[in-house]
């Protein structure tokens, strides 16, 4: 039976929510996947730091309370981060990193998938900063040491995506994509349309998990940005960066332009979509956009996501689900982890 060693850098609801999975799972996975998990390291920089090479128990990380310095309570638990020990000193075969996405440097997180990269040690990350913004060279610095870069919880969170288009529609050429990519945008919009207010709409997608650490980034469109970025660099193999994406998000939207839209049959959705044009050059975009109920977009509601690859030999192909959320996002590190796992074992074959 195999067994990867993981860190966790970050401990907020996705990594926490992958620490429960742990604790519930690993017997079945070890049946159903063939490999279990066992936590040697876990570090974040409000929380502080534990180390255990011979594994943490998943248990008591996730009954650690979410108070300032909490690790100390655990055996070899500290009040400080130990970003740097955790990822490079306590043998870990895979980081799982989800601290905060940087929209601006995509750090310090780049810099936690360097080095964990540049020892061979594999990354798993929901991150969207180091995703957009550095992917080609993370990727470059994986290939030459051997490890894997996966980064599936990007968009959507655990809702196949990425690895869904560059598997399996592989060959039917994805010309331009269009969808619903921030659950807690959309979970606004939703709640609104119920005769919700905007702020008390906001306060319970953060409760439940959904947006970012500064929601500026779900309700002003930058979080979508990142995601039509990666998406069109990962699947219609253009370059952008979120300068080159104009972006305008939801919150200027008010209850009377949602009554309103009402009265015309028509929604309010937060449209991210990219392009390839037939002389290769992609245009991308971020704007809210007036639905008629009778548009597929239209009736994805709450945290859930959607989006349309456009295709030349399949037409339109449309993917929804979870596009937010603690659980369905570790399930995101957890289908990376998988497909880590695939990869090593055709290797050996
Ligand atoms: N929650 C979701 O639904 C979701 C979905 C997809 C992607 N993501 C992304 O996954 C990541 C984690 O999301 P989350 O909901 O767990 O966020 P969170 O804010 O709950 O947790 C982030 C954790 O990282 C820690 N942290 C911040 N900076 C750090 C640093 N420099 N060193 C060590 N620890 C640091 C924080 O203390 C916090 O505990 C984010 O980048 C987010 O954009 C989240
Ligand atoms: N804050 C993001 C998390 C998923 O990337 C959202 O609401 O979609």
């Amino acid at each position: 039976m195999t067994e990867y060693k993981i860190a966790l850098l970050g401990f907020g609801g996705v990594n926490r929510a992958l620490a429960q999975l742990v604790a519930e799972k690993n017997d079945v996975w070890a049946q159903e996947l063939g490999f279990t998990l066992k936590i040697v390291g876990v570090s974040d920089i409000f929380l502080g730091s534990v180390i255990g090479k011979e594994g943490i128990d998943p248990k008591a990380l996730v009954a650690v309370p979410a108070t300032k310095g909490a690790f100390s309570s655990l055996d070899n638990g500290c009040a400080e981060p130990a970003n740097e020990t955790v990822i490079r000193f306590t043998g870990a075969d895979i980081v799982a990193e989800a601290t905060f996405t940087n929209p601006v440097d995509g750090e310090p997180a780049n810099t936690f998938c360097r080095w964990a990269l540049e020892k061979g040690v594999s990354v798993v990350t929901t991150n969207k900063g180091p995703v957009a913004l550095h992917s080609a060279a993370l990727k470059k610095l994986a290939a030459s040491t051997g490890a894997a870069f996966e980064f599936e919880g990007a968009v959507m969170s655990g809702t196949p995506v990425i690895r869904m288009a560059q598997e399996t529609l592989a060959g039917s050429e994805i010309t331009g994509f269009k969808g619903i990519l921030n659950g807690t945008s959309n979970f606004i919009l939703s709640s609104m349309q119920a005769g919700l207010d905007f702020g008390s709409a906001l306060a319970k997608a953060q409760d439940l998990g959904y947006a970012e650490a500064d929601p500026t980034a779900d309700v002003e469109g930058h979080d979508v940005r990142l995601k039509v970025v990666i998406l069109a660099n990962e699947l219609l193999g253009a370059k952008l960066t979120p300068n080159d994406v104009c972006c305008e998000g939801i919150s200027k939207i008010t209850a009377t332009d949602v009554e309103n839209a009402a009265r015309q049959d028509s929604r309010w959705k937060l449209i991210g979509s990219a392009q390839r044009s037939a002389s290769g050059t992609v245009t991308a975009s971020v704007s809210p956009q007036l639905l008629q109920n009778s548009d597929a977009l239209a009736g994805v509601s709450g945290a859930t996501n959607a989006v349309t690859f456009e295709t030349n030999l399949l037409g339109p192909i449309t993917v929804v689900g979870a596009g937010a959320g603690r659980i369905e996002t570790a399930y995101a590190l957890l289908s990376d982890i998988i497909s880590i796992h695939k990869n090593k074992t055709k290797r050996a074959i």
